[in-house]
């Protein structure tokens, strides 16, 4: 689904922060991305959603080359992927159950024919009775959970998560890896940045690990 193919990318003048970079993400895969902290996970993830184009090498997301596709085109292209990013990226003046139904609305579903999953997603998360607050009043950590019920209200094909269990205890992180678990078996391709070495135990899952910007992988 997303394929990369010594991929390298500097920001500006400064040094490559990741370099000679190869990988595929196939359909359905459960990964973790480690590595320590400035290895360039996030900068990974960025281009994984293609808002960071790379400096050199080739990145093909769904067939697509994104060094040569248009602007236009990447909305519709990002619809498919559900991404968690560390600052949340809430919309402040809507309320929690709008933010996580926002994806589906804008889909133009019907409310009826969504309610009661946002509803069932957020109770999960443990936000159900949060329903009607709006994110500037929620905790690092409640946002986090509505950022992630967000990315994975519409099932997308591809979720990428920013440390997803970062603002969170440990029973509230496995109940969130239960909850990717369950999505991937559903046919999600999942791919979670992570320094959280319990987290990673608890699965056997393919590892990425960076280091000083190059990238192994452990199957
Ligand atoms: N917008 C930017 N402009 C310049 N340099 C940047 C930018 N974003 C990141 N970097 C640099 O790129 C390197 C990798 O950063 P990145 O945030 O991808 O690492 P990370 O592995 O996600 O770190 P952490 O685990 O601390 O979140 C760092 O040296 C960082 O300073």
């Amino acid at each position: 689904m997303i394929k990369f193919e010594n991929v390298g990318l500097r920001y500006g003048m400064g040094p490559e922060v990741l370099r000679d970079v190869s990988f595929h993400v196939p359909k359905q895969s459960f990964q973790f991305l480690t590595g320590p902290s400035g290895a360039g996970k996030t900068t990974l993830l960025r281009l994984l959603f293609m808002s960071l184009r790379p400096t050199r090498g080739l990145i093909t997301v769904f067939d697509k080359d994104i060094a040569t596709i248009e602007v236009s085109e990447l909305p519709l292209l990002r619809r498919r992927i559900g991404v968690v990013f560390q600052d949340f990226r809430l919309l402040d003046h809507m309320t929690i159950y709008e933010n996580v139904a926002l994806p589906l609305r804008v889909r133009g579903r019907e409310e009826a024919g969504y309610r009661s999953d946002v509803l069932e997603l957020l109770k999960w998360v443990g936000l159900g009775d949060r329903l009607h607050a709006l994110p500037p009043v929620l905790s690092g950590g409640e946002k986090q959970r509505v950022a992630i019920a967000r990315a994975l209200i519409d099932q997308p094909e591809i979720l990428l998560a920013d440390e997803p269990t970062g603002n969170v205890d440990t029973p509230m992180a496995k109940r969130l890896l239960r909850l990717f678990l369950e999505l991937n078996r559903l046919g999600t391709a999942v791919v979670i940045a992570t320094h959280d070495l319990g987290l990673m135990d608890q699965v056997e899952a393919r590892r990425m690990i960076l280091s000083e910007g190059q990238l192994e992988i452990y199957e």
